[in-house]
């Protein structure tokens, strides 16, 4: 097909997270001798997915002392392999799913599926200011992360000030589950009100531990001076007044969101108005019959490991 290598498979899976991998195992398993495309640096995220991005999971069931990110990746990659799947490491770039058999495109291949399963996640937006970073001089996952339900309970943040950045559902939601590990914890939100539903923001306003710094950015990210590389606080910036003030903080989560990697499908199945594939209660079928939907690029509530896995 124009000069691609053609593949013809039973089933296509895009994707290389857990959702992706759960799906792959039970395909070979059941002999539908799938291709699986983990992309190379899809959203700017190694194959393997989200998890290679952070350090210890620690609620993975099967794995009580914990487990790197990346070697619990590895370990579902090696279990998809081991039954046969067949992983190309490369980006999909484009599909069409007009008629079946449905078609999908990477930069060197065409492959020609009966069924697709699409698992290619999501990405937890991040801001970038002096500090935030990863390697020297930046606090990312030694203070800062973009998910306070996975790294919330870590002996590093217990009894210290805490701080969430966001002014949504989620912002208001991981700052009262953090209340419970944290002494105390700044909601830090650019804007004078929320767009928090009402009832999340009644319940943050009525948690003594949690306190708000309005119209304000963080600037900068510093180090605890006492224990080596970690985080030790945080320059916020009043947007109004121009003040920056100084707040000791031992961690720091963004909760600004997630993007879902829906934009090379080019509208060929339905999304929703944040751009998650849309499935249909209860299932993982999506508007194209034959083409399925599994982990965070459907679902933007519980987005853990252990749920993508479930619907892989
Ligand atoms: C910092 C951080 C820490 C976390 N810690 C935990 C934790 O401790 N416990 C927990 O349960 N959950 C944790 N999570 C959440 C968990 O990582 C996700 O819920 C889970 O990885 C979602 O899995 P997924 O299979 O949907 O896909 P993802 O993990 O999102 O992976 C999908 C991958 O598919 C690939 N891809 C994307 N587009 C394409 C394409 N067009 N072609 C080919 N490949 C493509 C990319 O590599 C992409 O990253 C964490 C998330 C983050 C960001």
């Amino acid at each position: 097909m124009n000069g691609l290598e053609t593949h013809n498979t039973n089933l296509c899976i895009v994707g290389s997270g857990p959702a992706a991998h759960t799906a792959a195992i039970y395909a070979a398993r059941a002999e539908l001798n799938p291709l699986l495309f983990e992309g190379w640096m899809a959203n700017d995220i190694a194959p393997g997915g989200q998890l290679t991005t952070t350090t210890d999971v620690e609620n993975f069931p099967g794995f009580p002392d914990g487990i790197l990110g990346a070697d619990l990746t590895d370990n579902f990659r090696r279990q998809s392999e081991r039954f046969g799947a067949k992983i190309f490491t490369e980006t999909v770039t484009k599909v069409d799913f007009s008629s079946k058999p449905f078609k999908l495109f990477t930069d060197s291949r065409a492959v020609i599926a009966d069924a697709v399963i699409l698992a290619t996640g999501a990405v937890a937006k991040r801001l970038t200011f002096p500090g935030s970073g990863e390697g020297t001089g930046g606090f990312w996952n030694r203070g800062i992360s973009a998910c306070a339900v996975c790294d919330g309970a870590a002996p590093i943040f217990r009894g210290k000030p805490l701080a969430v950045i966001g002014g949504g559902d989620s912002a208001m939601e991981e700052a009262s589950f953090l209340t419970k590990y944290g002494s105390k914890v700044s909601i830090i939100h650019r804007r004078d009100a929320f767009r928090a539903s009402k009832i999340m923001q009644q319940r943050v306003f009525a948690n003594p531990k949690i306190d708000v710094v309005w119209n304000s950015t963080v600037v900068e990210a510093y180090g605890d001076g006492e224990r080596g590389g970690v985080l030790g606080g945080l320059k916020v910036k009043n947007v109004v007044t121009g003040d920056v003030e100084d707040l000791r903080v031992s961690g720091l989560f963004f909760a600004i969101g997630h993007e879902p990697a829906t934009r090379f499908l080019g509208g060929a199945v339905e999304l929703d108005s944040d751009g998650y594939v849309v499935t249909k209660a209860g299932t993982t079928e999506t508007s194209v019959a034959g083409v399925f939907a599994a982990g965070d690029v459907q679902d933007k509530k519980y987005r853990q490991a252990v749920t993508a896995a479930g619907t892989g």
